[in-house]
């Protein structure tokens, strides 16, 4: 497989290991180029005697009054058309013979790309890309031969019959092939780019249909929908750009090709003058009108749009994989002893969209349990979102666990029909974190026994639609439960259970070893058994303990009404949260207009002109949440 090189912003130049390949594998295969050039030189020599006998039957035999010798050249022409057929046959068997060997090439570096290095572009390859250029290929070989070998029979057939010809023949053709190739790179690099966005579609679009049910279950439709929307946008900008650029191809064969025409009949009275026959400039347009143009026409088509094509394909298909897809942002693990970090997260649901939120900062620590409160429509599930990663900041850094590590329970549940073991062992990656007893255990834990062993245990059949929405958050929780993913969010996902049943659920999260957990709290008693609460308004986020807050945020005693000193599972505690918005903090700033800091001598942990977040006091760990 041919080395790659770098180029620190895409991962890979691409072209590199194309230009060293490209030639080793033609002279690996001289021989069958020599086949194509004498079959070539065969199916041209027509090109050459059709201007030539022409000219011949007009002066030496028609316009001089002997008919025979004429019919004898016309004849003689027809002999070579029918050579030259016979060439183009054996030209297409030798084409064949180079064509095949590139595609299996490419087709093995593609497999083997793909085993090592699996992407959802690497389909896209596979089947479009490899036939796009083994196609462009073909298509190619067959048009720059015929160019080379017609052009060169049509020079030679101009000379022979008056040199003074090309005079007016060379210069619009060589100009019109320096403009093409001028524009050749510029056409390749559009058509790079309308490849990339093909590829990109392939690779988004796959990811949407293998991960459908995550993203029902989280309710990201809209978010997957948009992105692949922008995908398409982007190759349509592509192709738009790719036919801009191809308006040069048309000048050039406009200059190459035509303008010799017309050249030639504007200055016929002065090549008949300068003692060029009339049969020779019969001669002369027969060249032009039937080789070189429809040569040049075969070519720059070709080469405009297959070669270019083809070029790009190749690259991109012997390239190593890229470090990482344009755009994507790089995955960073928290730093040691945290699980989830923002900082100075920016967040606005588009480009000229309010920010939800505006520099945020928050740190929860490994083993910590956050619960977020505020009101209605604040930016609790989009914080959420944002922290299990189906969310990315317009500005700012997220850092949190891997993929593979982090789960996120929606407020609407999700179950399919199936076992009652398919649906919660759906986020198990091995047997380990979803045997039997495993399941039995967590469900036990969870609050969810008494429902497993009414729906037949692990085999019981689930039919959603039979189940309330309660229940269906009861079998989403234990999915969570069982899945082996240390950072858990809980985003309103017991909502539809009583206090009680939410209680022992949250407890059974926190007490996970080893576990995160960060809940967005549809009541208020979930902030009780937190170690710590963010309150979010439209203008601070606050963290603190309980008490702390209900000292410092006029807002969460809001939010906490008369209950404060009941217990967490107390019933005055468990009502649901009710908006309570506007609100106005503790130092009487306008929690939604205000953009100045409480002066309560709380740390400030982040600001800007927007909303800020503010550790509620003498917390000491400066917005740290969790821990003590
Ligand atoms: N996909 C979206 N596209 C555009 N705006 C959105 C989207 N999702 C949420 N919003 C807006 O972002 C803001 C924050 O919404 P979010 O759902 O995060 O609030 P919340 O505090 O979780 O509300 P609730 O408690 O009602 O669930 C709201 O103004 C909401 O209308």
């Amino acid at each position: 497989m041919p080395e790659a090189v770098t180029d620190g912003r895409h991962g890979t130049v691409p072209g590199e290991p194309l230009r060293r390949s490209g030639p080793r594998f033609l002279i690996r295969r001289r021989q069958v180029l020599g086949r194509l050039a004498g079959w070539s030189l065969v199916e041209s020599a027509q090109t050459f005697l059709f201007g030539f006998a022409l000219a011949r039957a007009l002066d030496d035999g028609f316009l001089r009054g002997a008919p025979a010798v004429g019919i004898g050249w016309l004849a003689a022409a027809a002999v070579c058309v029918g050579a030259g057929a016979y060439g183009t046959a054996r030209v297409y068997g030798a084409v064949a013979d180079l064509v095949e060997p590139l595609r299996d090439s490419l087709v093995r570096k593609v497999v083997r790309r793909a085993l090592y290095a699996p992407d959802g572009a690497a389909v896209s390859r596979l089947t479009h890309q490899v036939e796009i250029a083994r196609d462009t290929f073909a298509g190619l070989v067959l048009v720059s031969r015929s160019f080379v070998f017609v052009t060169a029979g049509a020079l030679i057939g101009l000379c022979s019959l008056a040199p003074v010809l090309l005079l007016l023949v060379l210069p619009p053709l060589l100009l019109g092939l320096a403009l093409f190739g001028w524009a050749l790179r510029p056409m390749a690099r559009r058509q790079e780019t309308f490849l990339a966005a093909d590829e990109a579609i392939a690779a988004e679009t796959g990811a949407a249909l293998g991960g459908l049910r995550d993203i029902t279950a989280a309710g990201a439709e809209r978010t997957v929908a948009d992105a692949t929307g922008e995908r398409f946008d982007a190759e349509q900008r592509a192709s738009a750009a790719l036919a801009r650029w191809s308006m040069c191809r048309v000048l050039a064969l406009g200059i190459s090709g035509r303008l010799p025409i017309v050249l030639l009949l504007l200055g016929a009275p002065w090549l008949l003058g300068r003692g060029v026959t009339p049969g020779a400039l019969v001669g002369a347009l027969a060249y032009l009108t039937q080789s070189l143009l429809p040569a040049l026409q075969s070519l720059m088509h070709g080469l405009g749009t297959s070669g270019t094509r083809l070029g790009v394909v190749l690259r991109r298909l012997t390239a190593e994989p890229a470090t990482r897809p344009d755009g994507a942002r790089p995955h960073r693990t928290p730093h040691r002893g945290t699980a989830v970090e923002l900082s100075g997260v920016t967040f606005a649901y588009g480009p000229h969209a309010d920010p939800v939120f505006r520099d945020l900062d928050l740190s929860v620590p490994d083993g910590g349990h956050l619960a977020i409160v505020g009101p209605s429509g604040i930016g609790k599930s989009t914080l959420a979102g944002l922290v299990a990663g189906l969310l990315e900041p317009g500005s700012g850094e997220v850092r949190r666990p891997a993929v593979a590590d982090r789960v996120l329970v929606p407020q609407e549940a999700y179950v399919f029909s199936g076992t009652v073991r398919e649906n919660v062992r759906y986020l198990c990656t091995d047997g380990r974190d979803g045997s039997d007893a495993d399941l039995l255990a967590a469900a036990e834990k969870i609050g969810a026994g008494a429902l497993l062993a009414r729906l037949g245990g692990p085999d019981g059949t689930l039919v959603p639609s039979e189940l309330s929405a309660g229940e269906r958050q009861l079998i989403a929780l234990v999915r969570a439960y069982l899945a082996p993913a240390p950072l858990v969010v809980l985003d309103e996902a017991t909502c539809h259970l009583d206090p009680a049943a939410e209680a022992r659920a949250e407890r059974a999260f926190a007490a996970r070893p080893g576990g995160t957990l960060i809940v967005v709290a549809h009541r208020i008693s979930s902030a009780l058994r937190a170690d710590r609460v963010l309150v979010m308004d439209g203008t601070h986020a606050r963290t603190g303990r309980h008490g702390d807050l209900l000292r410092r945020s006029a807002l969460y005693r809001e939010l906490t009404g008369g209950w404060a000193h009941e217990g967490p599972d107390g019933a005055a505690g468990a009502a649901p949260l009710q908006p309570a918005f506007p609100a106005r903090d503790a130092d009487g700033v306008d929690a939604v207009a205000g953009s100045r800091l409480a002066g309560d001598g709380g740390h400030v942990v982040a600001h800007g002109p927007g909303r800020q977040m503010q550790d509620a006091g003498d917390l000491g760990d400066r917005g740290a949440l969790g821990g003590q």
